[in-house]
């Protein structure tokens, strides 16, 4: 096993906060390591471009606190075709990068994995607001963005509240419920909508805020996922079934800017330096996890067979929460 001199590094999929952690992690400890660094720009498109810039100890100076990446990030269509993902290998190879660390969620993974079939050695590292990666506890960007979503249905509670309306809020989560369901407990509300449990009743939702209602509760929440969407229809359907007043906010971008969390700082540092050690020693198609209170990895093939449903007792918990 020859000694890997040159390791690249990618952000790819949706930006999440703690990116940066990850990144000035991997760039010091291979650096540290006698390793070169190169930054691959706008994920695998910015690849298809050669988009490739060398990084340095001090390239990475004060980009913890900042959310984004500073790599940029894309999605890109043709890395999906077995051509882009030769291109791909190809210029990393010409790069002299014999490694690649990917940041990003499932979809990411799935580039890494068919460029260490093609001979590169890569690592995935999870980082997606969703939660959405079955292997792992924690992904990079959940903390923060869950605390912002939480933070701004605070904000709408005081006037949903005020003016004795329902409010729907819609936060992000295309397939995935888990921000939905950690809003749901931790803010309060009358009903939770998410694509894990895509066969909810409306008519339950509408009669749980009417006998909230004629309870004495003088306002309502429902957070809706974004996977089932639909917000303002929900709202006009939810208003004219109950005769209340409802609005409905769309969360949005919102949630995945912003400064990182303590949590995503240090854990995001630890899964970019766990990465580089396992580029060092030899591996490959490899995906870093959080299980059980320990960093681990797991085979890329595997990580991506496992399933993530929402978890069911926390969503019991949600349930029972909804009782005045
Ligand atoms: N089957 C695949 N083979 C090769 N590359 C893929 C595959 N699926 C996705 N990718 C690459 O990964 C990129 C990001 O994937 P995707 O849009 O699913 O986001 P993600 O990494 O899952 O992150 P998030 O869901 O948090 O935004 C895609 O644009 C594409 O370039
Ligand atoms: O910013 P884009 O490309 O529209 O992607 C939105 C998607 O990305 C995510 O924020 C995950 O990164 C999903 O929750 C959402 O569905
Ligand atoms: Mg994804």
């Amino acid at each position: 096993m020859s000694e890997i001199k040159t390791i690249g590094v990618l952000t790819s999929g949706g930006d999440a906060p703690g990116m940066n952690a990850a990144i000035r992690a991997i760039v010091r400890t291979a650096i540290n390591s006698g390793m070169k660094v190169k930054g691959i720009q706008r994920g695998y498109a910015g690849l298809l471009e050669n988009e490739i810039i060398d990084m340095d100890t001090k390239s990475v100076s004060e980009i913890m606190r900042r959310g984004g990446t500073i790599l940029f990030t894309a999605r890109c269509k043709e890395f999906e075709t077995p051509e882009g993902q030769a291109k791909g290998a190809q210029i990393l190879r010409d790069n002299g990068i014999e490694g690649l660390i990917v940041i990003g969620g499932d979809g990411s993974f799935k580039g890494a994995q068919k460029l260490a079939g093609l001979g590169i050695n890569t690592i995935g590292i999870p980082g997606t607001i969703d939660l959405d990666i079955a292997c792992t506890d924690y992904t990079i960007g959940f903390d923060t963005a869950v605390n912002t979503a939480v933070a701004a249905i605070d904000k709408i509670k005081d006037t949903s509240m005020s003016h004795e309306r329902c409010s729907i809020v819609e936060v992000m989560g295309r397939n995935a419920g888990y921000i939905a369901l950690w809003c749901e407990i931790a803010n309060g509300a009358d009903g939770i909508l998410i694509p894990e449990k895509g066969d909810f009743n409306e008519q339950d939702l509408i009669d749980t805020i009417l006998s909230n209602r004629q309870k004495g509760k003088t306002h309502h929440i429902v957070i809706n996922a974004e996977g089932i969407g639909h917000s303002n229809r929900l709202a006009k359907r939810i208003e004219v079934a109950t005769g209340i007043e409802t609005r409905a906010t769309i969360l949005g971008h919102i949630q995945r800017g912003g400064v990182p969390t303590a949590k995503d700082r240090v854990y995001a540092s630890t899964m970019g330096a766990y990465a580089v050690d396992l580029l060092k020693q030899g591996a490959t198609n490899r995906v870093i996890a959080y299980k059980n209170g320990n960093f681990i990895d797991f085979d890329i093939d595997e990580a991506l067979s496992m399933t993530k449903g929402i978890d069911e007792y926390q969503f019991l918990i949600s349930r029972l929460m909804v009782m005045y």
